[in-house]
């Protein structure tokens, strides 16, 4: 891509988890309203290339907007028991606002940080908790109606719905991508449910470098690594997109020591 891509909430986790794989591979405008340490700063981003400003400020998202081919849209309130009123604001108008700055200065693509919180609820009492684990054959692929666990959830299923929007009335290609939990080094310790939608790191810039690259008009894909306990598909995102996830939460004990070294040790892994 010869324009830059900007990236909004790149200070946080999942920013630092793209920038740390992919950040030499693409000119960067970075976003976010919290200032970038300089340790996230991939080589040759400057300050010049950042820009400490609120999603929801339509003037300041405009500007950074300007000039740029892709638009990776990741600020936003993260926390699953976060309250109506900043995920309206900071998720549901903060997106919103992206959306239509996106549009306004041409952009080709805008890829948006849905949740797996968007289709919580499809976690019923009477398949869980087996469907966490590696023998049942439950998946949810991207086809299905949203279930939100919670509010954050409804925040993030309304961002789908702004995209699905942009798409068919602005000719925007979007891809949503419902994030399981990414965590560095090891998968969630002691969590079947987080084990099954772990996100290792390098996974994680793979699949976001592949929604800048790959040909699409409008897709839900899920952001997982290729866990054996996996209730999402990702066959959606390796067809769509290219999608070719490394890691596996099954290579790494239930408190998230690698299986490997343990079994060297003369260990029983658990
Ligand atoms: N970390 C995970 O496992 C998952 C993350 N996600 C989604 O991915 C996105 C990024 O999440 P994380 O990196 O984990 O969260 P984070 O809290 O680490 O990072 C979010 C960043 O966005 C910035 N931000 C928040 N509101 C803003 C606003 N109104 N204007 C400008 N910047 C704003 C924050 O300063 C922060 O740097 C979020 O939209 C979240 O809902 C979805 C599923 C799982
Ligand atoms: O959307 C998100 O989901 C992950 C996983 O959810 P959890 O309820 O199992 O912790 C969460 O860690 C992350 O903060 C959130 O943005």
């Amino acid at each position: 891509m010869d324009e830059p891509v900007l990236l909004t909430g790149a200070g946080g986790r999942v920013g630092r988890a793209i920038l740390a794989g992919i950040g030499e591979a693409y000119d960067w405008r970075l976003l976010d309203r919290e200032p970038i340490g300089a340790d996230a700063l991939p080589d040759g981003v400057t300050d010049d290339d950042v820009v400490v400003a609120d999603v929801t400020d339509e003037d300041e998202v405009r500007e950074a907007a300007a000039g740029v081919g892709a638009v990776v849209h990741l600020a936003g309130d993260p926390r699953p028991n976060a309250p109506w009123d900043s995920v309206l604001t900071n998720n549901i108008d903060g997106t919103r606002t992206v959306f239509e700055a996106a549009v306004d200065a041409g952009v080709d693509r805008l890829v948006f940080a849905s949740s797996n919180h968007a289709v919580g609820a499809y976690e019923t009492d009477d398949r869980t908790p087996h469907m966490y684990r590696k023998d049942d054959e439950f998946r949810l692929d991207g086809s299905e109606l949203p279930r939100p666990s919670n509010l954050y959830g409804v925040s993030k299923a309304a961002g789908e719905t702004l995209g699905r929007y942009y798409h068919d009335h602005h000719d925007l290609s979007v891809a949503c991508v419902r994030i399981g939990n990414l965590t560095e080094g090891h998968p969630p310790k002691e969590y079947e449910r987080g084990q099954a939608m772990w996100l290792s790191h390098r996974d994680c810039a793979h699949l976001f470098d592949r929604c800048l690259l790959a040909d699409y008009g409008y897709e839900i894909v899920y952001g997982i690594s290729d866990n054996d306990r996996k209730y999402y598909s990702i066959e959606r995102a390796r067809e769509a997109l290219g999608y070719d996830p490394q890691d596996n939460s099954a290579e790494y004990t239930f408190d998230g020591e690698p299986r490997e070294s343990v079994e060297a040790d003369g260990r029983t892994p658990r």
